[in-house]
């Protein structure tokens, strides 16, 4: 055999095309099946790698090495996987992806930003460009190289459990948000190639523009479901952002558990391989959902070799399997041996897959850089989350019709109550999508809690008393200049956090009638959404949407007491009722409680 020189395909000085053809001519279909094969990293080991000539592996959601891992335990385990995929025939390097969808929300220590919605809320693309170019190096800082991020979903309906991870109802907030991308990739060339993947070396990851196409325009926001839309509103509402993210360099797009019209997106050859590979000139890779094959069937999982043929008929590269991978494998070897699945369709998947390999210099680098082990959680990183939240934060009311405002709060005042479920729980305030799949309660990271935050804001002379669910006898009683109520939503991701009514829990309505029924009080709403809020607005002086701000609490408290002013704008329309559901700007029965882009200012010292 050549020594590793006279390999072409090893050859960095060779166009990236000419290395692909190279490699690809000297694959068995073995080699090429199992570079379209992506399984999790609790059925993988050194092993199964070499057995399978596996490409890829992922972290679902919660899924690490050991609960806390460090970043040194992170590239220790990422070495050893990358070691035994080296030590195949044609040692091609795996890509390793993980939901690095607001920070590297998986990793203990990670900074953790605010989710899509609150970036939504900054209308400011440079800053998400700067919270990409941070992310992926916290991502690295772990020894991986591709985050399933940006979700560039248009969530039409609240009532929708992933509405949080979509910037906005409005498709040009989105398109704008889509510079998330050359944060997370790097910049894309001069003379760049609209479709091509490009990622700018060993600091920077592959994004994932998902999910493809009209995720977040199900009907009544049920996750997985069907979107019944005609192409003309399904290419003006739910597309333009997938062109913005292959004008920008986007390595690959993720397929959409849902259905357009009853097709569903995972077996849809018309837009995969007909719009997104032929008229848009896509050459990265597409990649499936979780079990997103399966899921073609109704149950899932009923016809596996039919969501084999259909799946990768439709023009889908990489399936993320993520655990039936001898299933998987063993079927489509058939597919192709028995012509059901020409080997030109598996050349085209592995191509593109090899051609993402190869531009972001995997075969280059395909090991762990350990001097990026401090970028996880790096103080740089948390002042930019904190930025962002202040930045995201939308003053709905400051005062009661009549009363003067109640915003900046005085940082001198002689004693003030802390109130609230979410006050003081750092779980709540990041949402789901961290640490844990569905997220967590309480101290779930290293972060800094609302109360956390006032403590450090307010003068030495203030006391600050934390009561989480006080009684009205205390707080009437307890001499309090004035008060901050944190409520809202638990943490909840995907289908769990479908909802048809958008209420909050007990106690956080009736903690919100209590304090504010006895003293002048700031209540501060973490929601992933607009929720059910007419029944305590008239109790409120201020009310502050807060989204799910992340583990940089000081943002709030930044707005709250005047360093900074409020500029956050509504990303999403806020509804009277849900009975009003869908309801977004240009309906003919748009009557909000506020509109999308509603935001109340206020003046901060910090000019
Ligand atoms: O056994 N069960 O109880 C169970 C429950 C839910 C399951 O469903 C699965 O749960 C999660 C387990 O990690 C998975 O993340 C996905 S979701 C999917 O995951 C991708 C990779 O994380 C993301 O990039 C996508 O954006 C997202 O749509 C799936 O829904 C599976 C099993």
């Amino acid at each position: 055999a050549y020594g590793d020189a006279q390999l072409p395909y090893k050859d960095p000085g060779l166009p990236v095309e000419d290395r692909v053809r190279d490699l690809l001519g000297r694959m068995t279909l073995a080699e090429k099946i199992g570079q379209m094969t992506q399984i999790e990293r609790l059925v993988a080991s050194p092993q199964v790698l070499k057995d399978n000539f596996i490409g890829s592996l992922l972290s679902g959601g919660g899924s690490v090495p050991r609960k806390g891992a460090t970043a040194a335990e992170w590239m220790s385990m990422i070495t050893d996987f990358q070691k035994a995929c080296l030590s195949t025939r044609l040692g091609i390097p795996m890509i390793y992806g993980i939901d690095a969808v607001h920070g590297h929300n998986n990793v203990y220590g990670a900074t953790i930003f605010p989710h899509n919605v609150a970036l939504g809320a900054t209308r400011d693309p440079e800053l998400v460009k700067r919270i990409g170019a941070a992310t992926a190096l916290e991502v690295r800082a772990t020894g991986i190289q591709y985050a399933f991020a940006p979700c560039i979903a248009v969530c039409r309906d609240p009532r929708w459990g992933r509405c949080y991870e979509s910037y906005s109802e409005d498709p040009g907030i989105v398109q704008a948000m889509t510079e998330l991308i050359p944060g997370l990739q790097g910049d894309v060339p001069q003379n760049f190639t609209s479709g091509m993947p490009y990622v700018a070396g060993k600091n920077k990851v592959a994004a994932c523009a998902k999910h493809f196409v009209g995720d977040g325009g199900t009907q009544n926001g049920i996750n997985e479901n069907n979107t019944i839309i005609d192409r003309q509103g399904l290419m003006s509402i739910h597309m333009p952002a997938y062109l913005d993210s292959l004008r920008k360099g986007v390595s690959t797009v993720m397929i959409s558990y849902s259905s357009w019209n009853g097709i569903k997106m995972h077996a849809n050859h018309d837009l995969i391989t007909g719009f997104l590979k032929g008229r848009l000139k896509f050459k990265g890779f597409t990649i499936s959902d979780w079990e997103g094959i399966d899921r073609i069937t109704s149950p899932a999982g009923a016809n596996y070799s039919y969501s084999v043929q259909a799946g990768i008929l439709a023009g889908i590269d990489m399936i993320m399997v993520p655990n039936n991978y001898q299933s998987f494998i063993s079927i489509l070897t058939g597919h192709v041996n028995s012509g059901v699945i020409p080997m030109s369709r598996i050349d085209d998947a592995v191509t593109r897959i090899l051609r993402v390999k190869f531009t972001m210099g995997l075969f280059e680098n395909p090991m762990p850089d350990t001097t990026l082990a401090d970028q996880l959680g790096k103080q740089e990183h948390r002042d930019l989350a904190r930025e962002a939240v202040r930045k995201s934060l939308v003053l709905l009311q400051n005062g009661k019709p009549g009363d003067a405002p109640l915003l900046p709060l005085p940082k001198k005042a002689a004693k003030i109550l802390v109130a609230g479920s979410h006050a003081n729980n750092l779980g709540y305030q990041c949402g789901g999508w961290t640490i844990e799949w569905q997220g967590d309660t309480g101290n779930i990271t290293v972060g800094t809690t609302i109360l956390d935050a006032v403590k450090a804001a307010v003068d030495p002379s203030t006391t600050v008393v934390f009561v989480e669910n006080p009684d009205a006898e205390f707080v009437k009683n307890g001499g309090f200049s004035y008060a901050i109520v944190a409520v809202g939503e638990h943490p909840y991701t995907e289908t769990k956090g479908d909802s048809m009514n958008l209420t909050i829990p007990d106690p956080g309505p009736s903690t919100i009638q209590t304090v504010c029924g006895a003293v002048r009080c700031a209540t501060v709403l973490i929601s992933g959404r607009p929720v059910v809020i007419q029944p305590f607005l008239g109790a409120t002086d201020a009310l502050v949407a807060a989204w799910l701000p992340g583990t940089e609490g000081q943002g709030v408290t930044d707005v709250l007491f005047g360093d900074y002013g409020f500029t956050g704008k509504l990303p999403r329309t806020w509804f009277k009722s849900v009975d009003q559901l869908p309801m977004n700007v240009g309906d003919k029965h748009y009557d909000p409680l506020f509109r999308l882009g509603f935001g109340l200012t206020t003046k901060g010292k910090a000019y």
